[in-house]
């Protein structure tokens, strides 16, 4: 086919927040960070984008030489804007870099730790999983780029200027979340989205770079539901550091419903996932997020085409394997 170099990619989900993977191998010349980020825009455009869009793009590359790990993943969400970190889109990575180099437990470089990543039991039948090591995680004002005066950390506080009611905490798992339990009416209610868009905006006091926000349902001692509206996307079917973030709030503040080093159900419009909150001797949290890596299809384009967002010319090979997962989310004992 004409139209220059053929740009191979991969469509994946966790819990139905999707992406394509791009490996920078797959590619006759790196891209620039900004033909990655207007990539990334064209690409995941719902309406003008490849086959539905997604939420955003995952770009393996070779590691640093100062990493231990053989491969880096850099995570681009649909706005353009780089991320620190994917909880669901590592274990996709994990899944691909498994299946390319024959391993079953090893570690992935992210931009600011090396993460374990371990390939684990099939939650269904067809339904690959994968388990993600999620961290660093800091509670500080300056890794979440948080600004409320007097205030260097928020847990379960209250923040009337921004929103009456509510009681909020913040904790960077490194990318930054803002989480607050919430009962069934507030969680499927409008609020979350004005919350989320204000603090989104570019513009607000509070996060300039933005924020992931989460509303938090607790339906048993060991299962919640996590709604997010992402920074960088808007609302997505599940966003895999927030499910962990919230689980991590939810250890902290609900110590009587569950434990460190306990299995947590996390429920999400997209599914479902499980995590386990763990603590090092130094007191440094961080979570085990365990669910679905999904190969969703192979598609080809054109680079300079795909560069220009014309996917007109696209390939796309379905895997056959969003049955099963909808199949398993089917199957789920879900009241909603
Ligand atoms: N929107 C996030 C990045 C993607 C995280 C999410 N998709 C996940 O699974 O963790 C941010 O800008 O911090």
């Amino acid at each position: 086919m004409n139209g220059g170099t053929m740009m191979e990619l991969l469509k994946v989900h966790g819990s139905g927040n999707d992406f394509f993977i791009l490996d920078e191998k797959n590619l006759e010349s790196p891209l620039n960070d900004q033909q990655l980020s207007s990539l990334a825009q064209k690409v995941c455009d719902r309406k003008q984008g490849l086959h539905g869009g997604a939420d955003g793009i995952l770009l393996v590359t070779k590691s640093d030489l100062t990493s231990q790990a053989a491969e880096k993943m850099r995570v681009i969400n649909s706005d353009g804007s780089e991320a620190s970190m994917c909880g669901n889109g590592i274990r996709t990575v994990a899944r691909y870099l498994s299946s390319k180099n024959q391993q079953t437990d090893f570690k992935i470089q992210t931009m600011y730790a090396d993460l374990e990543v371990k390939k684990e039991n099939e939650f269904a039948p067809g339904v690959k999983v994968f388990s993600a090591e999620i961290s660093p995680v800091s509670f500080a004002a300056k890794d979440l780029k948080m600004h409320f005066p007097k205030k260097n950390q928020l847990l379960d506080q209250s923040l009337p200027e921004l929103a009456p009611g509510f009681k909020f905490s913040a904790v960077a798992v490194p990318n930054p979340h803002l989480i607050t339990f919430v009962d069934h009416q507030q969680l499927i209610g409008p609020k979350l989205g004005e919350i989320a868009s204000y603090l989104n905006d570019g513009k607000n006091p509070y996060f300039p770079d933005g924020v992931n926000v989460s509303f938090v349902e607790v339906l048993t001692k060991d299962k919640i539901f996590v709604r997010t509206y992402e920074r960088g996307v808007g609302f997505t079917n599940a966003c895999g550091t927030a499910m962990s973030a919230a689980s991590l709030i939810y250890v902290m503040l609900y110590p009587h419903n569950i434990n460190l080093e306990q299995r947590l159900t996390v429920i999400n419009p997209g599914g479902m996932v499980k995590t386990i909150v763990h603590q090092r001797t130094d007191g440094a949290y961080w979570i085990s997020l365990i669910g679905n890596a999904t190969f969703v299809a192979r598609v080809t384009v054109a680079q300079p085409a795909a560069l220009a967002g014309d996917f007109s010319q696209a390939t796309w090979q379905a895997t056959g394997e969003q049955a099963a997962y909808e199949k398993f989310v089917r199957g789920l004992d879900s009241e909603f």
